[in-house]
């Protein structure tokens, strides 16, 4: 967590305060929040201000689903939790850019049980 999320200074939740059962909705509420930020220094808020556009998020979900694919395949579960947590980060800033809510793919994934 950068310090300016550990600063709570824009309104998302404290890293120290969040809980596992809290994280994604945490997170998701750091991504929207540096979406209408847009702070200097922010890797997220870069991916929203990309040359490349939506493909520079979409390129990144690519590289981080492949790198999953190649630590399970070597069967580094270390490595694969990384690359999925990179994968879940990815995911969720393409949802913002795209207007959807972490809501709605808990909603999806209820859904189906
Ligand atoms: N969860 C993440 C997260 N996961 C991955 N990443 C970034 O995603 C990038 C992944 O790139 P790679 O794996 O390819 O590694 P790399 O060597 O840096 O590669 P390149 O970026 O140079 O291509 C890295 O720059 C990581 O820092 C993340 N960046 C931010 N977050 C969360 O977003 C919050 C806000 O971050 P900022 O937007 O930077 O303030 C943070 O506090 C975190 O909670």
């Amino acid at each position: 967590m950068s310090d300016d999320a550990a600063a709570g200074d824009g309104g998302e939740p404290e890293s120290e305060t969040v809980t596992d059962e809290e994280v994604l909705d945490a997170l998701f509420a750091t991504i929207e929040d540096r979406k209408q930020r847009l702070p200097e220094g922010s890797y997220t808020a870069s991916l929203f201000t990309h040359e490349k556009g939506e493909n520079a998020v979409l390129e990144k979900i690519g590289e981080e689903a492949t790198e999953a694919i190649l630590a399970a395949k070597d069967d580094d579960t270390e490595e694969l939790t990384a690359e999925a947590a990179d994968l879940v980060y990815h995911l969720l800033v393409l949802f913002a850019q795209k207007d959807l809510d972490v809501a709605d793919l808990q909603a999806e994934l209820r859904d189906r049980f």
